[in-house]
């Protein structure tokens, strides 16, 4: 299958570039980076998208006006922008998208597992931690983790975890996503990393995933490529991809 990769010279994107390169299935076509000419990716049966949330939905207007799929892991992805593409998709009969906020193994089994975990406890938190060249806060998988931990909360009667605080530096109890606190670290050093914090009378579960390597996202990057040309429409997150 041959493949293209838009936002190639990045952090993504060259591992994503390195991954296809070393599949004896999948061909290389184009590396894209901003300013370039989209056109030597006209070849492709399916474009890889990691580059910034100010340019996606614009590098995947232009897919669907070609005709290609995409695998998309850039962030900031809002109810709003997913209505617009499932529009999108309806003039472009075949086409399909996959977008995850999140496409290593353990962090999309994080999100599960905090989201099965979450209609038990009466207080939870989001924890993420992140390497300091990251565009957007809170991250991506972090906003996904709380929006449907938030819905089990909602399903199972709870409402917003118990909080006595009156007093307050402003941030200091983190961004509220859905009724959730998430709180966003930026350290060197560090490279994808999250924890989830639930807790009840007398006890409390940590649920956490750390990416060391950006080699981590590859196999779920790599599972939705071959998969995506067979699943026409939108599907978002890579849990049905992976059999979970
Ligand atoms: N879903 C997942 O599993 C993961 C998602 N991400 C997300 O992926 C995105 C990229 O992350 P990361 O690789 O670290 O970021 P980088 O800043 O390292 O890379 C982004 C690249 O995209 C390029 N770019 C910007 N605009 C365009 C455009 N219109 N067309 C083509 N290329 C463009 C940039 O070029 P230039 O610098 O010249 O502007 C840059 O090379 C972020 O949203 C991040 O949150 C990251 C890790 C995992
Ligand atoms: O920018 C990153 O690095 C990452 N972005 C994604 C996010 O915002 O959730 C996925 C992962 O956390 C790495």
């Amino acid at each position: 299958m041959d493949v293209a990769v838009f936002g190639a010279g990045g952090r993504m994107g060259q591992a994503s570039c390195q991954a296809v390169e070393a599949s004896d299935d999948l061909n290389l076509v184009a590396r894209i980076d901003s300013g370039d000419d989209r056109e030597p990716a006209t070849a492709a049966q399916v474009v890889i998208d990691f580059t910034h949330p100010d340019a996606v939905m614009d590098n995947l207007q232009w897919c669907l006006e070609h005709g290609i799929n995409a695998v998309v892991g850039t962030t900031g992805f809002t109810d709003e922008r997913l209505e617009t593409l499932r529009e999108s998709l309806t003039q472009a009969p075949g086409v399909g998208i996959v977008i995850a906020a999140n496409f290593s193994i353990g962090a999309v089994l994080m999100m599960k597992f905090a989201e099965q975990a979450a209609a038990f406890y009466e207080s939870a938190e989001i924890i993420e931690l992140h390497h300091p060249n990251k565009a957007d806060a809170p991250s991506g998988t972090a906003t996904t983790t709380a929006r449907r931990m938030a819905a089990a909360r909602t399903a199972a009667g709870l409402g917003p975890s118990p909080d006595a605080t009156q007093h307050e530096v402003p941030g200091a109890r983190g961004a509220t996503v859905d009724d959730i606190h998430v709180h966003s670290v930026r350290l060197r050093g560090l490279v994808a990393h999250q924890e989830v914090q639930l807790g009840a009378e007398g006890e409390t579960l940590t649920i956490r995933h750390d990416s060391y390597d950006r080699v981590s996202f590859m196999p779920g990057v790599l599972a939705a490529v071959r998969a995506v040309p067979q699943l026409p429409g939108l599907t978002v997150g890579i849990e049905s991809i992976l059999g979970l």
